[in-house]
């Protein structure tokens, strides 16, 4: 039984409370110093009183501009985030999509300038095969003819002349991508992207070993075998600021009557020229019957990868070339960082809006560790795992799989505690790419021992990677409540996928109401 004190021993203890002790007024304190010393107490309990009431308003604001609902999209890198936010921006806010299409022109000129060194790379007679190549050269059905082998005398002359022979008729080209990542790595004020930021610095950036090697890439027969070749690709951190960078010479432009930014093909620095005057040589190496031959015997699919518009070079280097939407969307850049969107979706019945934020995250592996802090307040995730990829690696580490890092991420985030309560969508993304590789004889069992002798063909294959990634959220899911919703996607798509998003928004929109009634 706690024993009662004693009222000697609470006087001891209140005088020897050193708070109390300060706080008492000295005892010899005249009536001027009293009045003097109650005045200024009053003085702060009012600035402590307007403090207290700022920071219930402070929080009262926070609470106001709190999104109804916070989605994160997750996936490796290249499983097609970014895209599935042009997808959400397309749908919602299409005037400022429309906007900013000019700006994305100097990204469409890089990924296609970066498919013709990918191919000079490859018809280069000094070149070996790459790690990707030799990963895959055992897989594929597609017959390699043995007179081609780079071994042969009289093919390695042929390849030395034609190397020759499109290098200098594209030097122009090289350097004017050299000139690009530089114009563009200036307008911010950091060019290291390599380093993780918090998503504020503006302009693009390019990482560090690729922009020393531009220095010497200006010389053409240097750049051919430059990282950029070989696969870094260039970055952006922000949206807001890396457009008014990317709209190139944006100061001398005018503005049309549907508000887009026009009269580039005025300035004669302007890239369309170079672009112009190598279009010829341009369609000429793409179309180039001995270059796809040697492509093809290097298992080189450019028609699968990103940012690919060696189809359309007429209309894509054209003078007044203005970016459509599909080119938007195909358009590669990679993610550094976290870039975050905001959308309002009407309630319908005039009753207001949705607050909607999107948070699109780069999916390199050094840059995963960004994720975690926003699972905390996450309504729901759409993970994007590329099921085209089974015969790919990842770029920053070749001697990982692609699909076999999906499915490891996968299981994390479903295994994931603090996500228990999180709804979950899955896009199987790229199934476009996954129908024409199967079509093109890539066999599935060759990559994923476990597929066994099922058959080849798009229905098996995507049924099957459906049911994996099923059964991994099955087995690791931290509750079995949680319903996961899974779509098979195209995200470049927008007919298709802009129905998927507004089922998609749907659902979040439904659950997160079901559990904001039950709290
Ligand atoms: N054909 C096809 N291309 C796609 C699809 N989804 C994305 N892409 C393309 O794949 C490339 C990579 O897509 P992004 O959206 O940039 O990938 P990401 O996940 O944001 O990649 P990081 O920013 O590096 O994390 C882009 O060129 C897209 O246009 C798809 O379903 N089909
Ligand atoms: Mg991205």
């Amino acid at each position: 039984m706690p024993s009662k004190s004693s009222p000697q021993t609470q006087r001891r203890s209140l005088s020897d409370d050193p708070l109390a002790a300060a706080m008492r007024p000295p005892e010899d304190e005249s009536p001027a110093q009293r009045e003097l010393r109650i005045l200024t107490e009053q003085q702060a309990k009012q600035i402590s009183d307007a403090i207290d009431e700022q920071i219930r308003l402070d929080k009262a604001e926070l609470k106001k501009n709190k999104p109804d609902v916070q989605v994160l999209l997750l996936g490796q890198s290249e499983s097609g985030k970014s895209t599935t936010l042009k997808q959400f921006q397309l749908m919602h806010t299409p005037a400022a999509f429309h906007a900013e299409r000019v700006a994305w022109r100097s990204v469409i000129y890089l990924n296609l300038v970066r498919s013709i060194r990918r191919i000079l790379d490859a018809i280069s007679p000094q070149q070996d095969l790459d790690p990707v190549d030799l990963e895959r050269i055992d897989t594929l059905s597609i017959a390699s003819d043995p007179s081609s082998e780079p071994s042969d005398p009289q093919v390695h002359r042929e390849a030395e002349e034609k190397h020759a022979y499109y290098l200098q008729r594209l030097g122009p080209l090289l350097e004017l991508e050299d000139r690009l990542i530089r114009a563009l790595s200036e307008d911010g004020e950091d060019d290291e992207a390599t380093r993780l930021g918090d998503g504020s610095t503006p302009g693009w950036s390019v990482p560090r070993p690729s922009l020393q090697v531009d220095t010497r890439s200006i010389t053409v027969t240097s750049s051919v075998r430059s990282p950029i070749a070989r696969g870094v690709e260039l970055s952006v951190r922000t949206t807001s600021n890396w457009k008014k960078a990317l709209s190139l010479n944006r100061n001398k432009l005018k503005t049309s009557t549907s508000n887009e930014l026009e009269g580039w093909w005025e300035d004669p620095t302007d890239p369309v020229h170079v672009l112009g005057d190598c279009r010829a040589a341009m369609e000429q190496l793409w179309t180039d019957s001995w270059v796809r031959a040697r492509l093809a015997h290097k298992l080189i699919r450019l028609e699968e990868s990103s940012g690919f518009y060696l189809d359309e070079i007429e209309r894509i280097t054209a003078k007044k070339y203005i970016p459509t939407d599909d080119d938007v969307l195909k358009a590669r850049l990679k993610t550094m960082g976290v870039v975050e969107h905001t959308f309002t979706i009407d309630r319908g019945l005039g009753r207001g809006h949705f607050l909607w934020k999107i948070y699109d995250v780069g999916g390199a592996r050094n840059q995963r560790q960004a994720w975690a802090p926003f699972f905390q307040d996450v309504t729901a995730i759409i993970f994007l795992a590329p099921i085209s990829a089974f015969d790919q690696v990842l770029a920053e580490d070749s001697r990982v799989n692609r699909l076999e890092d999906s499915l490891l991420l996968w299981r994390t985030v479903v295994a994931n505690k603090l996500l228990a309560r999180v709804n979950i969508v899955l896009f199987l993304n790229k199934c476009d790419l996954l129908q024409a590789k199967l079509e093109a004889g890539v066999q599935l069992k060759n990559h994923l021992i476990t597929y066994g002798d099922r058959p080849n063909d798009y229905d098996s294959v995507s049924k099957y990677l459906r049911n994996k990634f099923g059964v991994i959220h099955q087995q690791n899911s931290p509750t079995k409540e949680r319903e996961l919703y899974m779509h098979f996607t195209s995200v470049t798509d927008t007919r298709r996928t802009s129905k998927i998003i507004a089922s998609v928004r749907d659902i979040i929109l439904r659950e997160n109401l079901k559990s904001s009634r039950l709290m």
